[in-house]
């Protein structure tokens, strides 16, 4: 077999979910695969051919079923790679990896196959995360976006920006390392437009990462409020299930609730809290601590009013402690609960500086305004058009590269130093490899010295 770069361990794993199953498949990968097969079948597969016959343990027959070798560097981790078809039982399964133990092979951790797949460069990182995206999906735009990000549409494009960085790099180092040739390549104009572009692209590809990044983790949203206000019979609405108890007992949900839907595919994550208020009752108040925790994580808070009790549309009017405990009251939506006993129309109201949804938990009505408002806040779109899935890792990556192009842009317009522009241009590369996980120092200098033919 070509020789791995990476190891000379052979590791095997359960491929298939764990429990009972039509079939079950062990895969090994490593240099042991073809003296595991042989002992196994009495000899080796041919690569990418079926063969079907007994598995045999030391002391007779395991199971009988079809294995299937793949000779590295053409296989999915590039090691040689083993996969042994039995019949999907929890014990069998267990005895044929236990079998590739005995015959040589050690038991894989976590996502290893995967690794050695990276390590041995057949999938960079943004694609090796994809497999996990994909397999963990939850809705099929996930899936879509997951599967488009494995087929290297994201690492294209990164790796495109990367690539425009390099020549940008190598324009500025040359004015930098030749000023007696008397082009003052920093003033001229080129470097500026040439950065505005890199960083055009990039916001495009921010936008289409926090699409794809949505699309997989979601959105949190709190509903907070005063006891009675109809918190969990908004959960309730939202969820289009009895999953909360509501009754007219002021203190009926202590405990925090979660609950999952989509919008449009984009991952909802709804959770009900406790009625805020001073109370003797212990277990109330520890509802309470629970509450204010989940409201200081959720990317909006829902401040739920009986609309009955105020025609206040300012949070601050409403509850002042409640706003200045929250750390970000930009996050903060005031829904007005009960129109189906008020005056309001049901509806969206964007004039007031804290966005207003007029509802009823109880007969519906607004909560689609409110479902409409929430994607509108974390700037969903339902087209799956060009979206790849992303992590927040990947967002943060192309926030610290678009921070330095931000800083190098400063640089250009203030005439600040040539080095000091070409040290952000590095961060904003360095910022982008780690997406694929591709930077290395060594790469960018045999670019740089292989194109510009210095000491011709
Ligand atoms: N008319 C009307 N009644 C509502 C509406 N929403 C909730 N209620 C009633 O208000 C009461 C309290 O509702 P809950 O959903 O239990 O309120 P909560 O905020 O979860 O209350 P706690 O869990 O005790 O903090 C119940 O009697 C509900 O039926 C609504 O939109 N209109
Ligand atoms: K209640
Ligand atoms: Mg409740």
């Amino acid at each position: 077999m070509a020789e791995s770069l990476y190891s000379q361990d052979t590791i095997a794993a359960l491929a298939t979910p764990p429990g009972r199953g039509g079939v079950g498949i062990i895969r090994v990968s490593g240099p042991a695969c073809r003296s595991i097969a042989s002992s196994l079948l009495g000899h080796c597969p041919a690569p990418r051919f079926a063969l079907y016959g007994p598995f045999r343990g030391d002391q007779g027959m395991i199971d009988e079923g079809i294995a299937l070798f793949f000779e590295g560097p053409n296989s999915f981790t590039g090691e040689d790679v083993l996969e042994l078809q039995g019949h999907g039982g929890p014990v069998l399964m267990d005895l044929l990896l236990e079998r590739c133990v005995r015959l040589g092979a050690r038991l894989a951790r976590p996502g290893e196959f995967s690794e050695r797949a990276f390590l041995n460069d057949k999938l960079d990182l943004a694609q090796a995360e994809a497999i996990a995206d994909l397999i963990e999906a939850s809705s099929r735009g996930a899936a879509e976006n997951a599967l488009r990000s494995l087929q290297g549409e994201f690492s294209r494009r990164v790796e495109g920006l990367v690539q425009r960085l390099i020549e940008l790099r190598m324009y500025v180092e040359a004015a930098i390392d030749f000023p007696e040739e008397e082009i003052d390549f920093l003033a001229d104009g080129h470097v500026a437009a040439k950065l505005a572009e890199v960083r055009g692209e990039l916001g495009e590809v921010r936008a289409a990462a926090a699409q794809g990044a949505l699309m997989r983790e979601g959105m949190s949203v709190v509903i907070a409020g005063r006891p009675n206000a109809g918190k969990s019979s908004l959960l309730n609405a939202l969820t289009e299930q009895e999953t909360a108890i509501v009754t007219d007992i002021e203190g009926t949900t202590r405990d925090v609730l979660r609950e999952h839907i989509h919008l449009d595919g984009m991952p909802l994550h709804v959770i009900d809290t406790a009625g805020l208020r001073d109370t003797p009752d212990a277990v109330e108040q520890i509802g309470v601590a629970r509450a204010w925790s989940e409201i200081e994580k959720a990317d909006r808070v829902l401040l739920m009013v009986d609309a009955a009790t105020t025609d206040a549309l300012d949070p601050m009017a409403i509850w002042p402690e409640f706003v200045e405990r929250l750390a970000d009251p930009s996050r903060l939506t005031l829904v007005r609960n009960k129109v189906d006993t008020s005056q309001e129309a049901p509806g969206l109201d964007l004039s007031t500086a804290t966005p207003v949804v007029r509802l009823s938990a109880k007969t519906g009505e607004g909560v689609d305004n409110l479902k409409e408002h929430l994607k509108a806040v974390m700037g969903f779109s339902a087209t799956t058009e060009g979206r790849f899935s992303a992590r927040r890792r990947h967002l943060d990556a192309l926030d610290r590269a678009e921070q330095a192009l931000g800083n190098g842009e400063a640089q250009l317009a203030g005439y600040g130093a040539g080095e000091l522009l070409a040290e952000d241009l590095r961060d904003a590369q360095q910022a982008l490899g780690e997406i694929t996980g591709e930077f290395s120092a060594d790469d960018l200098l045999g670019e740089i010295f292989g194109s510009f033919c210095i000491g011709k």
